[in-house]
């Protein structure tokens, strides 16, 4: 399962706001977590019972951590984890991608970026 931490999101984080722009465009699901959460760690679940790919990224594990939560907070208007991005778009906390999933329209989302990438 694709859950390596990326070493470029490991530094100081002068534009975290792209580098989280970068790391949503190169990953068709993307997880921001921390380890501590359990919230997070359903999510996660959700990812590998679809058998589908995700990269996490768990923000307790950096030290610019902080700062990347100020970055989503801009870019999506909550600081929580998890934070969950697929295709690119923001598409909600562990409660919106649940309720995603039950009305059949997570796993689509997933495909058209599968699509896109071929
Ligand atoms: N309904 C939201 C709840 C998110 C939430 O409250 N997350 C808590 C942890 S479970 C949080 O991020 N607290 C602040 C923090 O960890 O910085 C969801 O499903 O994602
Ligand atoms: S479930 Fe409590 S920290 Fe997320």
């Amino acid at each position: 399962m694709g859950s390596s931490m990326s070493s470029s999101l490991d530094k100081p984080a002068a534009t975290p706001v792209s580098q989280i722009q970068e790391t949503i465009s190169d990953n068709c699901v993307v997880i921001f977590s921390k380890t501590s959460c359990s919230y997070c760690t359903m999510a996660k679940k959700l990812f590998q019972d679809m058998n589908v790919n995700y990269k996490v990224v768990e923000l307790d594990m950096l030290e610019y951590g902080n700062q990347f939560q100020d970055a989503l907070y801009k870019m999506t208007g909550e600081r929580t984890v998890p934070r969950i991005f697929v295709n690119g778009t923001f598409i909600g906390g562990a409660t919106d991608t649940h309720k995603l999933h039950q009305e059949g329209k997570l796993l689509p989302l997933v495909h058209q970026c599968y699509l896109r990438k071929k």
